[in-house]
């Protein structure tokens, strides 16, 4: 359905270029769910940005090509990108209050969604988005209210209604439940899986947040510093990390079965994108880094269940999670 090679972004700004993305690859399965996690800053919304044409103009996109059912997004003009846009594929912009409009009803948003991309006359838009209301659990009536008069989960449900307004094959979410609370997430979480499968939908869900990955998504990419270092299906990656730095982001979220106080973070921060690490960028904060690590960046070696990892020690995985799991192995 997608499949992204080798793509690079990099921002122009004052002091220099930011690598972003430096040559991430990874595909999306037809009726899959892919995870893309990674702290702030690891390069996840522009991803997902880049994929869709949504990137601003100091982005450079280089490298690809990105496939979106045989065709390369990256090459297409404006005018086949927008006969994409809503009708092939959708994109839920980071926090619902960018998606919805507040001047607006939040129904005559999704109406104008149906009439100006889809040719839909008023009346079967209106049909429409009440139907897509009721597909996202929220009652009819409420298309005539404004954004401000909706909670934080319904304003998330509204723009996935919306998104899946021209029923689109691919959608893109960025940090969809981020704002809301646990039970919240869930039940948004819940709305997305189930439409997911009932229309065979290919979703990339961009979040920091790997207990959000470990419950709503079947595979998962994980970026740090503008690159993939671990890739595959989600049982697989979170079970058995291979490299430290998924070890590490498994510690440093609370899950279903670990205390929170328990919790364990990574020291530190990613590095400045104006001026990588040359060798492996988790480096710096990893406390597995050997002299080979430093010095030249591991390449994405896959093996043959699909389970890829950019890590010179992956093949220690076994014996380096039990260190990964206590905290004294963080501490600096
Ligand atoms: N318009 C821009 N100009 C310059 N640098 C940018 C721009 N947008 C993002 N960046 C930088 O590119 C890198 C990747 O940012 P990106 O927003 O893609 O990361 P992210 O993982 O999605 O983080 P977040 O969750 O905070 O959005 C960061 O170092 C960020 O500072």
């Amino acid at each position: 359905m997608l499949s992204i090679r080798d793509l690079t972004v990099r921002y122009r700004t004052s002091q220099g270029p930011v690598h972003a993305v430096d040559s991430a690859s990874f595909s999306v399965p037809r009726g899959e769910v892919v995870g893309l996690v990674g702290e702030s800053g690891c390069g996840k919304t522009t991803v997902a940005r880049a994929v869709m044409g949504v990137v601003p103009r100091t982005a450079d996109i280089l490298g690809g090509p990105v496939l979106f059912e045989g065709r390369d997004l990256i090459r297409l003009s404006e005018r086949e990108r927008r006969a994409l846009r809503w009708k092939e594929m959708a994109f839920i912009p980071q926090t619902a209050m960018n998606a919805l409009d507040p001047v607006y009803r939040v129904g005559r948003q999704i109406e104008e969604v149906l009439v100006e991309r889809g040719g839909r006359s008023r009346s079967q838009a209106r049909a429409r988005a009440e139907e897509l209301f009721a597909l996202v659990g929220i009652d009819a009536r409420r298309l005539d209210d404004y954004p401000h008069q909706f909670s934080g989960g319904m304003k998330q449900r509204a723009s996935i209604a919306m998104a899946l307004a021209l029923e689109p094959k691919l959608v893109l979410a960025d940090e969809p439940v981020t704002a809301l609370d646990v039970i919240v997430q869930r039940q948004v979480l819940d709305v997305l899986k189930e439409l997911q499968a009932r229309l065979r939908l290919s979703v990339v869900l961009v979040t920091h947040d790997i207990s959000v990955v470990a419950y709503a998504c079947d595979r998962v990419v994980v970026m740090y510093a503008g690159r993939v270092v671990e890739s595959g299906r989600v049982g697989d990656v979170l079970e058995r990390p291979r490299h430290p730095y998924t070890m590490g982001l498994n510690n440093a979220f609370p899950d279903l079965e670990r205390a929170a106080g328990e919790l364990v973070p990574i020291e530190g921060s990613p590095p400045n994108l104006l001026d990588p690490p040359k060798g492996c960028r988790f480096a710096p904060r990893c406390p597995f880094a050997e002299a080979r690590c430093v010095a030249e960046e591991p390449p994405l070696r896959t093996e043959v269940d699909g389970h890829a990892a950019a890590c010179w020690r992956s093949d220690e995985a076994a014996a380096l999670r039990p260190l990964a799991g206590e905290a004294a192995t963080w501490r600096r």
